[in-house]
């Protein structure tokens, strides 16, 4: 899956952004397919935009999206469906973790949704031990912290198979110690489908070989 971005330019923050260079925004762009790439800038000057506009659930932009060279909004609701079950996979800023559902049912309906799961429930298990929340899985997602819910989302989105992985400052409310351990987590899950990632975050970090780095 390609994912190219074409002059992307979000209309509510068109005046600041055309008053500035970018690396992304407003020129053309493209994510080489199994790339680790970081998107690095300071709060509140798009990075929540931009995934949203990657996962296309927010289209007030002027450019294009493209994916495999045709704007998102040209894919059927079904095909884009399809495309989030098998091809790309999101870790949210504000995590999305449904508050009524326990942390492992949060998991499992996503595992789920392909016919043929792509992780096994004991890989689950796994993850949740080296990410240190397997005491809190049958705890309901309202009363997890925002750490736990971190890591909980980030289980969420590698159960499914993809090819980009898009996540938001996926670490920004964990401690050094759980963060290198995510971080160590999504790394093999990438390579093991030779998938790539985006990830935005505010800082200069080591914690992966990035192929990529941009200034949004
Ligand atoms: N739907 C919207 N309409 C108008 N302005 C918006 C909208 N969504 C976000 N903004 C504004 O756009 C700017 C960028 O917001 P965004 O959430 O993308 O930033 P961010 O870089 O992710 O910030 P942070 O690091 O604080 O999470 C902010 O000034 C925000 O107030």
């Amino acid at each position: 899956m390609q994912i190219q971005l074409d002059n992307l330019v979000p209309v509510p923050l068109r005046d600041k952004i055309l008053q500035r260079s970018s690396e992304i925004w407003n020129r053309p762009v493209t994510f080489t397919p199994g790339s680790f790439t970081k998107i690095k800038a300071p709060s509140g000057t798009g990075k929540t935009t931009l995934v949203h506009y990657l996962y296309h659930i927010r289209t007030d932009y002027t450019g294009q999206v493209l994916v495999n060279s045709k704007p998102w909004g040209t894919y059927s609701k079904d095909a884009i469906a399809g495309m989030r079950q098998e091809q790309v996979s999101v870790i949210f800023q504000d995590l999305r973790i449904f508050e009524q559902l326990t942390a492992l049912e949060n998991i499992e309906l996503k595992r789920v949704m392909n016919a043929q799961p792509y992780c096994s429930a004991e890989k689950v298990k796994e993850m949740a031990a080296r990410l240190n929340v397997t005491h809190v899985l049958n705890q309901s997602g309202r009363t997890l912290s925002y750490g736990e819910r971190q890591r909980v989302a980030i289980i969420r989105a590698l159960v499914q198979p993809f090819q980009w992985l898009i996540m938001d400052e996926p670490f920004s409310h964990l401690d050094e110690d759980n963060a290198n351990r995510a971080a160590q987590l999504i790394g093999e899950e990438c390579k093991a489908r030779k998938a790539g990632f985006i990830l935005t975050d505010l800082d200069n970090d080591t914690r992966f070989a990035y192929d990529s780095h941009y200034n949004l």
